[in-house]
């Protein structure tokens, strides 16, 4: 049986202009990835991540090619239609958490739930079971700032689920903690792939993170090239 995957790219191409300098990122990049995969994606400094993740999330969009998630060409969306998109369909994890200072853990959780039309009562009861999920109930109050780097990534990861996406973007989700917090936010990434069937993108520079991954793409020259998991 074959399937459409999950999210499509084909002949995608992206480039910078900086002055009057084209600076290309890819000139056709092709990629697929089925519904339910958790993929690493690894490369060099300025190899393209970010503005693949970027593009995924549909903060920016590809010059040239087509790039499809879930049946939705998000290369023929308005700006518009894209951040409605995303609001409904991703949940972002950020290297360093994004969280809002001035509120606490259960209202920065709750926060995607804003946008959509639900009682206070059920977004309490929504983000009282994402902070159980994540390991934090009881720590509903507590300000980002009295927290550890490995309980905010939890805060950053519940936020992003919240909304029940399908598909995880996570950019660099590891880089700021320390090795024991960094596998416990891996092996979390990796109960929402196996048991939540979330599909998950996580762009890392590092290899252990990339094993907690079922494969990983490595971005070289503009192009991806896949390596079996070490
Ligand atoms: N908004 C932009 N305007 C101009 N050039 C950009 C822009 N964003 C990225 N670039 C350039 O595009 C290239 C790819 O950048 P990108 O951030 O995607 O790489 P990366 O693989 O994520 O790098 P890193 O691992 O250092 O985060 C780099 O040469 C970068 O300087």
């Amino acid at each position: 049986m074959t399937q459409d995957p999950y999210i499509a790219l084909a002949g995608v191409r992206k480039g910078y202009r900086i002055g009057g300098e084209a600076i290309p990122i890819f000139s056709a990049l092709d990629l697929a990835i089925p519904r339910g995969d958790f993929v690493a994606v690894m490369g060099p400094s300025g190899s393209g991540k970010s503005t693949l993740l970027n593009m995924l999330a549909g903060i920016d969009v590809p010059d040239a090619g087509s790039l499809s998630i879930g049946n939705h060409r998000l290369d023929r969306m308005g700006e518009a239609a894209r951040s409605t998109w995303r609001a409904h369909n991703m949940g972002i994890v950020f290297q360093f958490y994004n969280l809002l200072p001035m509120l606490n853990a259960a209202e920065n959780v709750e926060l995607p739930l804003l946008l959509k039309p639900l009682s206070a009562r059920e977004r309490r009861v929504r983000v009282g079971k994402m902070l159980d999920l994540v390991g934090l109930s009881g720590r509903e109050k507590q300000y980002p700032s009295m927290m550890s780097g490995g309980q905010q990534q939890r805060v950053g990861i519940a936020r992003a689920i919240v909304s029940d996406p399908g598909l995880l973007l996570c950019d660099e989700p590891t880089g700021d903690l320390d090795r024991k917090s960094a596998d416990e936010v891996l092996e979390m990434l990796s109960f929402l792939n196996r048991q939540l069937e979330k599909t998950i993108v996580m762009v890392t520079h590092d290899p252990q993170a990339a094993r907690s991954a079922k494969r990983t793409l490595h971005l070289d020259k503009g192009q991806f090239v896949e390596r079996a998991a070490s």
